[in-house]
């Protein structure tokens, strides 16, 4: 059968979750928030440390209800449609918590036994390289070997949705790059992908589509490009000799330090241009010349970070550097 991929497999409407009850000594993790995931689509959740991925994953994955709003995923609530949601998702939560007296076969065993249409067992330690690991107990393994092993069972069902909580911490880089491959790999089988991470380039990596979300709000989504899009490209260039930084194009206004000069812009291609053709007509060199659009990790810092706005939903504005038209500003250095 054909997979739609444009089917919403994960619809969230104001979805707020609240610890502690209504009174002041109560805390809203999740404050509002509204996305949706393709079937098929890798979506990335980032934010800094109590941003609130973990209580909105917990939600998705129907471990609680929601305060407030609305949770669907493959058209169900996950948490009143418990039974009908769980065979056809797979769960990495951060913190796993096997049974550490067992070993690794038994626990992929014991966990394959709970699991409707399971995969072999040992095609499930293959996917994270835990095969040769079969026979060694949980709790002698290493942390990142135990990360690779709640990966395994929350592959055991060969799920249409997976939600991986920070699937790559504590992994050594090779690991890390394997676990890559594979979530790519299930990608291309048509899997739907909801992660929470800090590595930034994980997000760049394997992400279709990622939100950064600030106190319990997104502040910015869309496609890698598209967020990284959201703040000013850079053109560094060391200043010519005996040229005094006002010599430079006017309607450019640059950083200098030294003879260091960098310009940030939203329109990168013209102003490079420009910048080029005035160098050119000036006879001057720009040493060293680099232009750059912004990272993913200098997007993040600049939203990530620092209170939320009144309701959190364009938490890009005004963060920038550049005025509100797209036109560089004057940076300080
Ligand atoms: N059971 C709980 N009771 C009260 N507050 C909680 C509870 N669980 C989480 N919180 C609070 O909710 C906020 C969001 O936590 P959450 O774990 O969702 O953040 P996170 O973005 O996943 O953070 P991290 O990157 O550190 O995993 C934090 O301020 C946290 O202290």
């Amino acid at each position: 059968m054909l997979e739609d991929m444009s089917e919403r497999v994960i619809e969230v409407t104001g979805l707020r979750r609240r610890y502690g009850g209504p009174g002041p000594e109560g805390f809203e993790a999740v404050r509002g928030m509204d996305f949706e995931v393709r079937r098929g689509e890798v979506y990335a959740l980032l934010g800094t440390n109590g941003a609130g991925k973990t209580s909105t994953v917990e939600l998705l994955e129907g471990l609680a209800p929601p305060t407030a709003g609305q949770v669907r995923v493959l058209g169900m609530d996950p948490c009143r449609e418990r039974g009908a949601v769980r065979p056809r998702i797979g769960i990495m939560l951060q913190e796993g918590g096997f049974p550490s007296d067992l070993t690794v076969a038994e626990t992929a065993r014991m966990w394959a036994g709970c699991t409707t249409g399971a995969r072999p067992v040992a095609e499930a330690l293959d996917l994270v390289d835990l095969g040769r690991r079969a026979a060694v107990r949980v709790k002698q393994l290493s942390g990142g070997e135990r990360r690779r092993l709640d990966l395994a069972m929350a592959l055991l069902g060969r799920p249409e949705v997976l939600f991986l909580d920070e699937p790559t911490t504590g992994l050594d880089p090779q690991a890390r790059h394997r676990t890559w491959e594979l979530v790519a790999a299930l990608r291309e089988e048509g899997t739907t992908v909801l992660m929470t991470t800090h590595y930034l380039e994980e997000a760049e990596a394997l992400a279709d589509r990622l939100a950064i979300m600030r106190e319990g709000r997104i502040v910015l989504s869309g496609t890698p490009a598209e967020v990284t899009a959201a703040q000013p490209s850079r053109i560094r260039f060391r200043l010519p000799e005996g040229m005094a930084p006002a010599e430079l194009p006017l309607d450019l206004p640059a950083a200098v330090e030294g003879t260091r000069v960098e310009i940030r812009t939203r329109d990168l291609q013209a102003d490079l241009t420009r910048l080029l053709l005035w160098a050119r007509d000036a006879g001057a060199v720009l040493a060293g010349l680099d232009a750059s659009s912004a990272s993913l990790e200098e997007t993040f810092l600049q939203v990530a970070d620092g209170p939320a706005g009144a309701d959190g939903a364009d938490g890009a504005q005004g963060t920038d550097g550049t005025g509100g038209d797209g036109r560089v500003e004057r940076v300080t250095a």
